[in-house]
């Protein structure tokens, strides 16, 4: 369960980048995050991760308020959410495996746990047959097929997608979509921030839109409602 009250997040020379933002996400939701540019919609992300810090209000995440968290434990906050990016940020000189891999070295798993998870998660978003590859020999949709195996390895109850489908043509997008509501209904929250009017419309998820760093819309099956 993640629970904005009363945030607000305002940079240096008062650029007031969201404002009194209050929002209940339940555990297992699917949230899309929709307003125009400069709406605030990054703030939103980076505030989750701990990457800025709130000017007010509290951030609770289960039952914890995390704009509370010390430094110590931020770690710990970011390895409980799996992060996708538009640019998909893999490991050019480690194959798939070992992009996986890698995020499960990083908290000190076992061998023994990385050997048995990392096949599972490859087979989970059909990459068992491009464990060898390197990025370079990959597509698109292949890349961020990888980058969604490293945000779930850990098994975070969330995971936060900026853009996933940003770089991907039409067909590709939606393969990823297909595998974002797989791990979606194996229990994650996923929250994705979007431009994808398209896959916003047809895919019918709470929709939550912010226009100068406030909520404008929240609904249950809600659409994308800008014209770009
Ligand atoms: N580090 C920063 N310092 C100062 N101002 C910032 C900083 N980061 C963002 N802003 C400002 O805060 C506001 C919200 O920006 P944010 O990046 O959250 O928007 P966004 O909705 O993610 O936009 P986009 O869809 O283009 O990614 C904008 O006015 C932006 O210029």
């Amino acid at each position: 369960m993640i629970e904005f009250q009363n945030v607000g997040k305002t940079y240096r020379h008062d650029v007031v980048a969201l404002k009194d933002i209050n929002i209940k996400i339940d555990k297992g939701e699917f949230v899309f995050l929709v307003g125009p540019s400069g709406a605030g919609k990054s703030t939103f992300i980076k505030l989750l991760l701990h990457e800025e810090q709130a000017t007010s209000g509290k951030i609770m995440m289960n039952e914890d308020d995390i704009t509370k968290v010390s430094n110590r434990n931020i770690p710990l906050l970011r390895r409980s959410i799996g992060v996708i990016f538009q640019d998909f940020r893999l490991l050019p000189n480690k194959t798939v495996y070992e992009n996986v891999a890698f995020a499960m070295e990083i908290v000190e798993a076992k061998s023994r746990e990385i050997r048995r998870q990392v096949p599972m998660v490859l087979g989970l978003v059909g990459l068992s047959d491009k464990a060898k590859k390197y990025p370079n020999e990959l597509s698109g949709g292949e890349m961020q097929r990888v980058s969604i195996a490293r945000s779930i390895i850990n098994n975070p109850s969330i995971v936060i997608a900026d853009e996933p489908t940003g770089n991907l043509d039409p067909d590709t997008a939606w393969e990823i979509m297909r595998v974002l509501r797989h791990i979606n209904q194996r229990g994650t929250t996923i929250i994705m921030a979007t431009h994808a009017k398209d896959i916003v419309d047809v895919m019918e998820q709470r929709v939550i839109a912010i226009e100068k760093g406030t909520v404008i819309r929240d609904d249950k099956k809600g659409v994308y409602g800008y014209e770009d």
